[in-house]
């Protein structure tokens, strides 16, 4: 890939949406990261080795630089006295707006930046989205609302002592300065900013490289993460809370049965078993585990772990008491609660019947309901669970599709749950409805589909007069 600056190898178009927690998220969105640290630091050497490992990628580079406020001619004259390390000398509602374009897929006019002559000349070229944007700059993670653009946060922490020796070099070589300008500007302005804004915002990075473009193990790594990030889905990006089985033709045929409307109870049932115990195994992997070492029939030591023994599965009724022959056939004899929650509309949920195990709240529960739609019904039943004393940490949702309104209503309201997924959805419909979904998914499974309502009520009943 040609090297750019502001700039981007191909047009790459995408949806307008941008990521935000309330918003459908769209097909596919840039990665955005953040690169701050001192002057000098080497964030415009560690951006360029990110960029050039990730030659496949459409990857564009954007400088806080380009968006300096031009110094007026009453400016100009006292040059001397110009904080160009202070906030306010960037123009940040521009800098918010084209990053706010390219995120969602459109060409954007960056201007750049002369040094020498402290003024930005108006790009005349656009600049086109990619599917990396590096945002570089001393004080990228200073202001929050930049900071909520990124998807990654990186500072480069370099010695002050070699940022003033590069910055000399630097400065006198190609910004037309000389050394006493240099170390005047340094102590004055450079050095006090440091220590007010940017040495401050380090504490928002997730990654601090020290030694800059010569820690090559922290690039790899970061590089590594990008590509991993890449591939996921957009609501993988935004929370770290959701997991999504990765797909293979095996999984999307499961998929494409269980998903078409003309597909006979028999095969539905067979297929969804197959992706409800992927998704079960995938579930118990997020478990604890201790070490064990056990001695072999051949008199050696095997180290290896012990599962995890208080578990306990919650099936949301009826759907989710199809995931319970798979629960317990990964899990023998493990106790099963059930929860029974009434749609009185598309935003109302009443709690009819609950049967848990007493002593749950020292259990890790899996609650268990195949389709994850609005996210209202697995909202009661996690606040069920939370009442019950089970730690939302130890709680893991497990389903085969889930839309993503459920996704944001789910990971917004509990951070710590985990929910593992084998497909997210495009959206809901009117009715609250996962699309494309599968349909009423217990009607399949249990082959109800024309005496579903008549059975919900006379099982709902009977339950209510259970309790
Ligand atoms: N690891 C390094 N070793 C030696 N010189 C470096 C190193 N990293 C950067 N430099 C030099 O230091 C100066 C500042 O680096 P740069 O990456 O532009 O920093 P920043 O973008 O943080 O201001 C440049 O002249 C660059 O060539
Ligand atoms: N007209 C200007 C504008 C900025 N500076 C200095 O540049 C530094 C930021 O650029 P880095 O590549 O070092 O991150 C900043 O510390 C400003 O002092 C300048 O000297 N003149
Ligand atoms: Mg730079």
């Amino acid at each position: 890939m040609e090297k750019l600056s502001n700039g981007v190898k191909d047009h790459f178009l995408i949806s307008d949406n941008s990521i935000s927690p309330s918003a459908p998220a769209p097909l596919k969105q840039p990665f955005v990261i953040g690169v701050a640290g001192g002057t000098a630091s080497g964030k415009t050497t560690v951006c360029n080795m990110i960029m050039s490992q990730l030659h496949d990628q459409r990857v564009v580079l954007v400088n806080q630089d380009s968006f300096y406020h031009s110094l007026s001619e009453e400016k100009l004259k006292k040059v001397h006295e110009y904080n160009f390390d202070h906030p306010a000398a960037f123009n940040t509602e521009v800098l918010l707006s084209c990053m706010e374009k390219l995120r969602s897929g459109q060409p954007v006019n960056i201007p750049s930046y002369d040094f020498k002559i402290h003024q930005s000349i108006e790009s005349s070229s656009p600049v086109n989205p990619g599917d990396v944007i590096i945002l570089e700059g001393i004080l990228v993670l200073n202001d929050p609302r930049v900071r909520d653009l990124m998807n990654m946060k990186i500072f480069v922490d370099t010695d002050a002592d070699v940022r003033l020796s590069r910055r000399i070099q630097r400065d006198t070589v190609q910004r037309g300065r000389n050394i006493q300008n240099v170390l005047e500007q340094y102590t004055k302005f450079v050095k006090p900013s440091f220590d007010e804004f940017i040495q401050p915002s380090m504490k928002y990075a997730d990654i601090i490289i020290p030694r800059g473009g010569d820690n090559d193990v922290a690039i790899d790594l970061i590089v590594q993460h990008i590509r991993t990030k890449l591939c996921q889905h957009n609501l993988c990006k935004i929370y770290s809370n959701i997991f999504l089985i990765s797909s293979t033709f095996q999984i999307k045929g499961m998929h494409t049965l269980i998903r078409d409307v003309n597909t006979a109870k028999h095969d539905f049932v067979f297929y969804a078993d197959r992706l409800i115990r992927l998704v079960v195994e995938h579930g118990l992997g997020h478990l604890p585990f201790t070490e064990k070492q056990i001695t072999t029939p051949t008199g050696s030591v095997y180290t290896g772990v012990d599962f995890c023994k208080r578990l306990c599965g919650v099936s949301v009724i009826r759907s989710g008491e199809s995931m319970e022959n798979a629960l317990r056939a990964c899990c023998n004899g493990i106790k099963i609660g059930k929860i029974l929650i009434h749609r009185e509309n598309n935003d109302g949920r009443q709690l009819i019947y609950e049967k848990l195990p007493k002593d749950i709240a020292s259990r890790h529960v899996f609650l268990l309901d195949p389709v994850l739609a609005s996210g209202y019904s697995a909202v009661k039943a996690i606040t069920l669970l939370l009442s019950k004393g089970v730690p939302e940490s130890h709680i893991i949702f497990l389903n085969l599709i889930a839309a993503p309104q459920g996704i944001h209503a789910l990971c917004k309201k509990f951070p710590m749950l985990k929910i593992v997924t084998s497909e997210i959805d495009a959206s809901l419909n009117e009715d609250s409805r996962v699309i494309p979904g599968m349909g009423e998914f217990a009607d399949r499974y249990f082959g109800t589909n024309n005496i579903s309502s008549k059975v919900t009520t006379s099982f709902t009943a009977n339950l209510k007069s259970r309790s």
